[in-house]
């Protein structure tokens, strides 16, 4: 087996979800049909409701923003005048949502709506997140050799804690100090790793972070943040110069930790 020899100063280990401690397969198949398939009940259902209100102001203002793009859905003020103009209203948030679903993106706005939406299927245990085998008995032995572990996904921190709180391995959220999502901002940029470690209170090169994306490896590493790219069954493929650059993981039992036997 390959060993990745974890660098003494690291006293935390900064997880990537999708793609390092989850499958891609699952995000894909499972929680973003769930999304595409049930946001328009969602937002008929709950939409006097003032937690969708403020999502629905947060796309209204990334939409704004959007508004240069091909094919960017805008999203038109309330006038509160009829039925008509609420279901063409709500036709517009349900297109917008498709759209930057379309493109995978991960603005805070689409992420936040997307908790929001997860979370009855996830208390009414329709969905159970799935972690990669090595996953679980990787962390408790991080945290038993005196690591502490603290997630950062574009998706946001309350569908985060849904996932560990609600998996096929039961309920694993007290295996994580913390969680950040994109409020900290985006997982490309250098800044986001140093605002992070200034939040836990360590130096950047206390931080090992793992992930699938080669660009957040890279913000990352930009900051000082030790770094390793997890290969996983259904990522996307690496070019040989990623190859030879990062170090590969492609389980978490390939980390040692000095400190630990
Ligand atoms: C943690 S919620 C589900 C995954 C998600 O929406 C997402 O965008 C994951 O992105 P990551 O940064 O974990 O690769
Ligand atoms: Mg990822």
């Amino acid at each position: 087996m390959v060993v990745l020899s974890v660098p003494a100063e690291v006293t935390v280990i900064l997880l990537d979800i999708e793609g390092t401690t989850t499958p891609i397969a699952f995000v894909k198949d499972i929680l973003f049909p769930y999304i595409k398939e049930n946001v328009k009940g969602y937002l008929e259902t709950h939409w006097e409701e003032e937690e969708c209100q403020q999502d629905v102001s947060l796309l209204r203002k990334q939409a704004e923003e959007d508004s240069h793009l091909d094919g960017a859905v805008p999203i038109p003020a309330a006038s509160g005048d009829g039925a008509d103009e609420l279901e063409q209203l709500i036709q517009a948030v349900v297109d917008n949502v498709c759209w930057q679903m379309s493109l995978d993106r991960k603005t805070t706005a689409l992420k936040q709506l997307q908790g929001h939406m997860w979370r009855a299927a996830f208390k009414a245990g329709h969905v159970k997140a799935e972690f990669f085998e090595d996953v679980v008995p990787a962390v408790r032995k991080w945290r038993e050799a005196g690591m502490k572990v603290y997630i950062y996904s574009s998706g946001s921190v309350e569908a985060q804690k849904l996932l560990f709180g609600h998996s096929t391995e039961g309920d694993i959220l007290e295996l994580v100090d913390g969680h950040f999502d994109t409020n900290i901002g985006h997982k490309v940029e250098s800044e986001s790793y140093r605002k992070i470690a200034n939040s836990i209170g360590c130096s950047t090169n206390n931080i090992l972070f793992l992930t699938d994306v080669t660009l957040e490896a890279s913000a990352a590493e930009e900051a000082d943040v030790h770094v390793a790219v997890v290969v996983r069954p259904g990522n996307a493929g690496l070019t040989d110069d990623e190859k030879t650059y990062y170090s590969l993981i492609t389980s978490f039992s390939e980390l040692y930790l000095p400190s630990s036997t």
